[in-house]
């Protein structure tokens, strides 16, 4: 049996860093939503029990430090299932880019098994599951717009924000996840919480707020450490977009744009300057 299934890409629309935790973490809270940037993969059930995992391209590892590999060997472990996978992933996200690739194709290989083993867990389950494998795998299990708070792991589901177009740059560098949270230093008292601010502009359909509100307490850290991404995001303000942010840890900044006759315009100022340009919709349920 065998089953094909997207991974998307997500966004920060916010980030707010509250505070260093006891166990190493951050609390944190943002607003995340999924662009249609996505990775497909292709399981099929197999009877010899072995997981094994195919690249359509990249140096990706092929083994447990997969992040595809240790879903389906979490779900093998805990449910004590005798049958295996082989895992054919079609790489389209930028790897170590601040859009969670790796944890999108982890939730899509949960939620796969989930049907293809016939294992029965229901959507919370398998979110649950999926912060054992990393932070930003609960969203990806739920998609669509929501609000992560905890390490990121508790999601509230939220309404699609009003639609636009998402332009996606991301400078040749990778960035460390772990680096960026360990060098962030907490403003105290905190600032006032964009997500806040992000999720009444998503609940009025407000776009303008929206572009106005955002917001990542990460580029603190990035910014500084990475010029490149500050000038993408400089050059990308000045391109004409709506609003410029970077997602997640970096380095991919990303532009809100509604109108569509300026996209080709920002997009173009862009691949001028940077090879990795994508022109995407947030992936919403409202109509353009
Ligand atoms: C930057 C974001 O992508 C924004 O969506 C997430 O907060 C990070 O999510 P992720 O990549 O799934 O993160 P994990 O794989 O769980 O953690 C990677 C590392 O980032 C740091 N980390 C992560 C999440 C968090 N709330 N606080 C942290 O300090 C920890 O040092 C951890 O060892
Ligand atoms: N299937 C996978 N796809 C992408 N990266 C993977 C995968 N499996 C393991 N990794 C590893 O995970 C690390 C982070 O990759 P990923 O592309 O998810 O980063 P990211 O976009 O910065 O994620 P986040 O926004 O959640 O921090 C990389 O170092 C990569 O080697």
């Amino acid at each position: 049996m065998k089953r094909s299934i997207k991974a998307p890409a997500k966004i920060n629309l916010s980030l707010d860093v509250l505070h260093k935790r006891e166990d190493g973490y951050h609390e944190v809270k943002m607003v995340m939503s999924q662009v249609d940037l996505a990775d497909r993969l292709d399981l099929e059930i197999r009877e010899d029990g072995k997981i094994t995992i195919e690249l359509s391209e990249g140096f990706l590892p092929v083994d447990q430090r997969n992040l595809a590999y240790q879903a389906a060997s979490l779900l093998q472990y805990r449910y004590d299932i005798k049958l295996g996978v082989s895992i054919y992933i079609h790489k389209h996200i930028p790897v170590a880019a601040g859009l969670a690739g790796g944890s999108s194709d982890a939730a899509a290989v949960l939620k796969g098994l989930n049907e293809l083993w016939e294992i029965g867990l229901s959507t919370a389950d398998i979110a649950t599951l999926g912060s054992e494998i990393g932070s930003d795998v609960s969203f990806c299990v739920y998609g669509g717009t929501a609000l992560a708070t905890g390490r990121g792991e508790i999601i509230k589901p939220l309404p699609s924000p009003p639609p636009c177009w998402v332009i996606l740059a991301k400078p040749p560098i990778g960035v460390s996840t772990r680096e960026i949270y360990q060098r962030m230093k907490i403003e105290d008292p905190p600032k006032e919480q964009a997500s806040e601010k992000i999720i009444k502009a998503i609940e009025s359909n407000d776009y303008r707020a929206i572009c106005n509100n955002l917001f990542n307490s990460l580029e603190q850290v990035t910014l500084p450490l990475y010029p490149e991404v500050k000038r993408i995001k400089e050059r990308m303000l000045d391109s004409g977009v709506d609003a410029a942010l970077m997602s997640g840890s970096g380095p991919t900044v990303f532009g809100l744009v509604k109108k569509e006759s300026r996209l080709h315009r920002v997009y173009n100022a862009l691949r001028g300057f940077c090879d990795q340009v994508y022109a995407v919709r947030l992936i919403s349920d409202k109509e353009a």
